[in-house]
């Protein structure tokens, strides 16, 4: 288990998986050992997970537990969104609705644990949609799960942006809500909630961001300095090659700016694609 530790990381683990194929047995590696972690202190497992592709990377998780050989206990997981878009879960912009459609419709995750927005609450107003998801699923899953998230898995957009924290936004200097809302995002649709730095950076037990493809390139070079090989065996058959990053300050992007406290909290998962530019010339 992670080390309480005083000061934000200054490096970071990089997984770089061959190609956009092969990232979700990648990224299934740190989320099984967040899985095995959480289950070995409590009777449950906490995860929150973005929208944008990241949900059909998680299609590869059940294969990967088996392939690890750890059981899942999926009847113990509760899925919590990131950030969700203001709509309903029928609706082709629903972050829920990719999260059903590509990962947890697929195993026996009670549908009851995945938590979606209230949308008897959606002609009131985000407002109203994030204090109710704050209120009636963040701040009870902390209780039961010891006061911190287990699991957080992010995307980033080529603007840095990462949840629905865009870059220059009033919402990144949030100080008190867990979850917040917004109406004007730059990407659409502008109504959104969405988890804030209090939540990633101080109640997180790991976050792991994720992605692929030349379009995150750019954000990869200004977020990362020096690279350091630090392959395994581990790595090897899972496709992927394992770097030690430093992480650049001041942060540049709303990505970078996740830094969790807790030790070893903090893990990238990029394709070649996304690290060719980015990454890889610095090794
Ligand atoms: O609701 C959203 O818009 C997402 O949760 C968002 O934060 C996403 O993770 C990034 O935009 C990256 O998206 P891609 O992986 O599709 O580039």
């Amino acid at each position: 288990m992670s080390m309480p530790s005083t000061s934000p990381p200054t490096k970071a683990p990089v997984l770089i998986a061959s190609s956009k194929d092969s990232i979700g047995s990648a990224l299934s590696h740190p989320i099984i050992q967040a899985c095995k972690s959480a289950l070995s202190s409590r009777d449950i497992f906490t995860i929150a997970l973005s929208g944008g592709s990241l949900p059909n990377f998680l299609r590869a998780l059940p294969t990967a537990f088996d392939a690890a050989g750890v059981n899942p206990q999926w009847n113990k997981w509760h899925v919590i969104l990131a950030d969700e878009r203001c709509v309903v879960s029928t609706h082709e912009d629903s972050n829920l609705g990719a999260v059903r459609q590509h990962f947890t419709d697929g195993v026996a995750i009670p549908k009851d644990q995945v938590y979606g927005i209230d949308e008897t609450l959606l002609s009131e107003g985000s407002e109203a949609v994030a204090r109710s998801y704050s209120d009636n699923v963040v701040k009870p899953l902390l209780d039961r799960s010891d006061g911190m998230l287990d699991c957080v898995v992010l995307g980033f957009g080529p603007d840095g942006h990462t949840c629905s924290l865009f870059p220059n936004h009033k919402l990144l200097t949030e100080q008190t809500l867990l979850v917040s809302h917004i109406d004007d995002s730059p990407k659409p649709p502008p109504s959104r909630i969405t988890l804030t730095f209090p939540v990633l950076n101080k109640l997180s037990r790991c976050v792991i961001f994720c992605g692929a493809g030349a379009s995150k390139s750019p954000i990869l070079r200004d977020v990362f300095g020096n690279a350091i090989l630090a392959e395994n065996d581990e790595m090897r058959r899972l496709g992927a090659r394992k770097l030690v990053v430093e992480l650049k300050d001041p942060a540049p992007y709303p990505c970078a700016m996740v830094r969790p406290v807790e030790e070893d909290s903090l893990i990238w998962v990029v394709d070649e694609d996304a690290a060719r530019d980015g990454i890889l010339m610095k090794e």
